[in-house]
């Protein structure tokens, strides 16, 4: 069995899937976080895996960058592959000076610009949300780790744009929507996982603080999120 852009046999993916957009961090939480792992994806080098965590099995492929390129992978994997919930560990730039670096946010809705849902689903819609009980197993996991006081609840920007023309209209954004934080792909995740009836949910790092410029390094945003990845794989076992 093969997708256009998905090559795993059925059975091969499963039900609970982790998803960074980059798939170099999609195999750092493979060899770092899974037992008894079997890569399953390398279709356009977006590296797809399958193994167990705490003895239950998961999967982690990354998304690529943007709506577009979450939503082709998305839609094949819960539509062909009887994917059920998917949780992405995203990184995130901070529109407002209450957050930092590494920060972690749990994304309580995303709004966008983009006409993504529109031709998607035929809904034109601008704010999408998590499913309700993946989001509360986020924050229940969270405390019984002792960690659900570093988690920040946040309405995110879904950027179809990374290089804006206009650099500092996060200012408006941030102001007119409440968004406190941007990154490109939580929005069409949810809407998606909405329309076909199923799960998702977003955790986001700060990897970029827009007002004071600060950002960590392309290598830290590959291995350093550990702590998003460690609540989101232990959400998982537990949904
Ligand atoms: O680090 P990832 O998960 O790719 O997320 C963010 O980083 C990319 C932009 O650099 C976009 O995909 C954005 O959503
Ligand atoms: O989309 C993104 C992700 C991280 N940092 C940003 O500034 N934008």
């Amino acid at each position: 069995m093969s997708t256009p852009h998905i090559a795993a046999e059925p059975g091969a993916i499963a039900t609970s899937l982790l998803m960074p957009g980059d798939p170099l961090r999609a195999k750092f939480i493979a060899e770092h976080f899974l037992c008894d792992v079997t890569p399953f994806n390398k279709i356009r080098n977006i590296l797809g895996f399958t193994g167990t965590y705490k003895g239950r099995p998961v999967s982690v492929m990354g998304s690529g960058m943007g709506m577009p390129s979450l939503g082709i992978y998305a839609h094949e994997l819960y539509t062909q592959y009887n994917v059920e919930r998917i949780i992405r560990v995203g990184s995130c730039g901070a529109y407002t000076r209450a957050l930092s670096l590494f920060d972690v946010l749990v994304a309580n809705s995303a709004w966008t610009e983009s006409t993504f849902a529109r031709f998607y689903s035929g809904h034109d819609c601008k704010i999408a949300y998590p499913h309700h009980d993946l989001n509360m197993q986020l924050f229940s996991t969270a405390r019984a780790m002792g960690v659900e006081d570093r988690l920040q609840l946040a309405r995110v920007h879904s950027s179809d744009v990374f290089y804006r023309h206009d650099a500092e209209d996060y200012r408006d954004i941030y102001r007119d929507y409440g968004c406190v934080a941007v990154e490109m792909e939580a929005f069409a995740l949810f809407h998606i996982a909405q329309t076909l009836q199923k799960q998702a949910a977003c955790l986001l790092t700060v990897s970029d603080c827009l007002e004071t410029g600060a950002a960590v390094t392309s290598k830290q945003r590959e291995q350093a999120f550990t702590s998003m990845i460690e609540l989101a794989l232990e959400t998982l076992v537990e949904s």
